[in-house]
């Protein structure tokens, strides 16, 4: 019903070409919009009925993600013992981790946790944490679930929340975390999360947010944020990489040396949350990678734009699918408000070349 904001139209249509996106998935349908058209109504008070409608949607998403990465993993889910489950588009109490872990019949002991409102970096955050979980508790089974619906945010246009509409889709994903020992019939690792560093950059925490109102959820994306991360992106994974040799925690993995400069980076396989075309442009192009690098990166971003914490799941699988073509050592990196960067090494146990 906006077919009169002629120049919003126009300007969505040139964000829309250059996002790098063919294709994005939503829960919200026309008849749900026809049903409810305080979702688009500015004015009207929204917020009550987005949670009524994500309550259950956003738990059960996160059901379809995780059962299928339960049933690959090959073991019951009553063998899970930690969960964390991460989302922007649900809030209660009790929170939807419950409700996940009572869809998947998850044993009453399962130790619940979840992230809220974490954004983009939710995904390598709740991976991190689970890391953390699995390395100190003998035997844990972490159970990582990510799931986002953009219902929470959905809105009719206006100048300020056209590249969060354009770049924005639903999405889940799961992840079976664990340190050993490995049992009988229990499928080996596909990659080693190493170490793991979060860095937050100083005065940015008006660069990137979300706002919850009466209306919903407004995303601020400041159009500096491609820069910025591209500005801090090396020194990150410099830290990483310095940080997993210095404290030999890595189980006996020795990382290779701090990589900089001359292409140097090309050695390693990426896993990048694409929070957007531009930035995986200017990390390209700070990093100076091959053009393939980032491949994996682009191709979920193509298929279903940012599904925010959900995302970077996507990509490890779609770098599990080419695993056979994987060097040895990686790099992980997730993005979101504060502004946040997430650095993870990584290592695919059976990747075939060697630093
Ligand atoms: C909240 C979380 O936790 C979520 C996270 O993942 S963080 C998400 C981070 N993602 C982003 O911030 C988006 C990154 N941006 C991009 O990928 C690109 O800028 C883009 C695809 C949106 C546009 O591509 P581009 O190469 O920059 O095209 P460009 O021609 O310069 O811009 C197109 C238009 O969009 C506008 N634009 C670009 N970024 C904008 C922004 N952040 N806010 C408002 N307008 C923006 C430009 O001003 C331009 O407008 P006009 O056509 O009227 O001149």
């Amino acid at each position: 019903k906006s077919d009169h904001l002629t120049e919003l139209q126009q300007k969505l249509t040139r964000i829309c070409e250059k996002t790098g996106i063919d294709k994005r998935h939503f829960h919200l349908t026309e008849e749900t919009l026809v049903a409810h058209p305080e979702l688009y109504d500015q004015d009207a008070p929204s917020l009550d009925s987005r949670l009524a409608m994500t309550v259950d949607a956003v738990p059960k998403l996160a059901q379809c993600a995780a059962a299928k990465a339960i049933a690959e993993w090959g073991r019951p889910a009553s063998e899970i013992t930690h969960l964390v489950f991460s989302t922007y588009s649900a809030w209660g109490a009790p929170s939807a981790d419950l409700r996940l872990a009572t869809l998947l019949g998850l044993r009453p002991t399962v130790n619940r946790t979840i992230l809220s409102l974490h954004g983009c970096y939710g995904g390598g955050r709740a991976l991190g944490l689970a890391r953390e979980l699995a390395e100190n508790n003998r035997g844990a089974r972490v159970l990582v679930a990510c799931a986002e619906i953009t219902l929470v945010c959905f809105g009719g246009p206006d100048g300020g929340n056209l590249v969060g509409h354009a770049i924005f889709g639903d999405g889940a994903g799961a992840v079976i975390v664990g340190a050993g020992p490995f049992r009988d019939g229990e499928q080996s690792p596909i990659f080693e999360m190493v170490h793991a560093t979060q860095t937050t950059l100083p005065k940015t925490e008006h660069v990137l947010g979300m706002q919850v109102s009466g209306s919903g959820v407004d995303f601020h994306l400041a159009i500096q944020v491609p820069t910025l991360i591209g500005q801090n992106v090396e020194r990150c994974l410099l830290d990483a990489f310095r940080g997993g040799d210095d404290e030999d925690d890595d189980g006996g993995a020795h990382l290779p040396s701090p990589l900089s400069g001359n292409g140097k980076w090309n050695e390693l396989f990426w896993a990048v949350h694409p929070g957007g075309r531009q930035i995986l442009d200017n990390i390209d192009k700070v990093l100076q990678l091959e053009p393939e690098k980032l491949g994996a990166s682009r191709h979920v971003l193509r298929e279903y734009g940012n599904m925010s914490g959900a995302t970077i799941v996507f990509v490890l699988d779609e770098l599990r699918r080419r695993r056979s073509l994987l060097p040895e050592w990686g790099a992980m990196l997730a993005f979101g408000p504060g502004v946040t960067i997430e650095t993870m090494v990584l290592r695919c146990p059976l990747g075939c070349s060697k630093l």
